[in-house]
């Protein structure tokens, strides 16, 4: 997925390229990156939604505070994960455009696995504290 729409501004954006003159403008801009990659990135969303469902599934159970620490790595790890990986896409479709490069495929690439390795280590996470209740849930039935 490539965020180039966002390359084309609408008349009322400011085309800015200084230094953030404050902190509000600061904080602004980096909302306004979180905002974009949800709504650009599906992977993102489809995360999100993943996240909810845990946390949801958590308060249902009553998971203890040290399962609630882990389950927080695992959702900020998928979650930082995917913002590289827009990072990378991003200047890597900046530098190359549309032609065809080898270490753009590697960069891309790479960028993606380092998602997925994050989303495999959550899912370890999630079997790890889940799996006593998942157990107990079965041997009722
Ligand atoms: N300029 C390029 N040169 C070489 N290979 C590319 C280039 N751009 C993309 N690719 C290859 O095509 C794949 C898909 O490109 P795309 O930009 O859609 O990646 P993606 O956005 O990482 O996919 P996803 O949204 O699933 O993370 C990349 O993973 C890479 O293998």
């Amino acid at each position: 997925m490539h965020l180039d729409s966002h390359d084309k501004q609408t008349p009322t954006e400011q085309l800015q390229i200084n230094k953030n003159q404050s902190f509000h403008q600061s904080i602004g801009h980096a909302i306004s990156g979180v905002w974009l990659v949800v709504k650009k990135e599906r992977n993102m969303r489809f995360h999100i939604l993943v996240a909810v469902i845990v946390i949801v599934v958590g308060l249902w159970l009553g998971i203890g505070r040290s399962d609630w620490l882990w389950i927080a790595v695992a959702i900020f790890s998928v979650i930082t994960a995917e913002f590289l990986n827009t990072i990378v896409e991003s200047i890597v479709d900046l530098v190359v455009g549309k032609s065809y490069h080898r270490l753009a495929k590697t960069a891309k690439d790479v960028a993606a696995a380092s998602t997925l390795v994050a989303a495999l280590f959550a899912v370890v996470i999630g079997l790890i504290i889940f799996e006593p209740y998942i157990r107990f849930i079965l041997s009722k039935h």
